[in-house]
């Protein structure tokens, strides 16, 4: 499902202050497509992503999924269109902890139409053996590619991920940063990923440069590298 956005802005009001935290975007993301958002603190990369996903609604503008107006949804149905399309990971990884990472990925293909397997997606994710742990039990590295194989589970057509290796070291984050590349390359999910690691923005189609809540630069990939050549940093 390609996403479009057009002239979209954001600005937060608390008390008299105003912040425009995005100013002006527009965006065509195509089905399939691997994103990176990259972009110094504050320059409205999760405000973009949240509005993008619908988890929160843009001052102005419009985002368009195909035939459907986000922007026109009521409250209800963006909350089902979240959950019949759309996936998440963040940097903590929100697990629940009385639950096994199985049960944990469960919870995430109860929810989809046309969910996978979650057995055969925790193999996907390297985690076959330890499926029957609890999050306690593993290390910040697998929790995360649980939470990964969690939003996969419901098979969304778009996975949104917000620093998803955030308080990860160099060499977890790139076994998650795979996993993120191998479910773009065989589901064919698209990915928005947001970092602040320049490295990362090499692995995809698309890097998406944030400054001062506008697209300061969009910069194609040619021959885009797997996570394991990252340059950290
Ligand atoms: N709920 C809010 N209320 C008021 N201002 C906000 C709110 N959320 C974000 N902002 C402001 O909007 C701007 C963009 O914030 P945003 O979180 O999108 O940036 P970011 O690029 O994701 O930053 P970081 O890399 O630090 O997470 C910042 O100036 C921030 O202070």
């Amino acid at each position: 499902m390609s996403i479009i956005l057009k002239n979209v802005m954001k600005t937060y009001k608390s008390g008299e202050v105003e912040t425009h935290a995005l100013k002006g975007v527009s965006l065509e993301i195509k089905e399939g497509e691997f994103i990176v958002i990259l972009g110094p603190s504050g320059s409205g990369k999760s405000t973009l992503l949240n509005v993008i996903s619908g988890l929160d609604t843009p001052t102005s503008g419009v985002i368009m999924y195909k035939d459907t107006e986000l922007t026109k949804l009521s409250e209800d149905k963006l909350t089902e269109f979240r959950r019949n399309h759309l996936g998440f990971v963040f940097q903590q990884y929100n697990l629940l902890q009385n639950l096994t990472a199985l049960e944990n990925v469960q919870m995430g293909s109860d929810i989809g139409k046309a969910p996978l397997d979650p057995e055969d997606i925790l193999a996907k994710v390297g985690l076959k053996d330890q499926m029957h742990k609890y999050p306690y039990q593993l290390s910040g590295g697998e929790q995360q590619r649980v939470s990964v194989a969690r939003s996969v589970a419901k098979n969304p057509e778009i996975l949104f991920c917000d620093e998803p290796t955030g308080s990860l070291d160099e060499e977890t984050s790139k076994q998650v940063l795979r996993v993120i590349e191998d479910l773009n390359r065989d589901l064919k999910t698209t990915m928005v990923v947001i970092t602040h690691n320049p490295g990362i923005g090499a692995m995809a189609d698309r890097v998406i440069k944030m400054n001062s809540g506008k697209i300061e630069e969009i910069i194609e990939n040619k021959d885009k590298i797997s996570a394991g050549q990252i340059q950290w940093g």
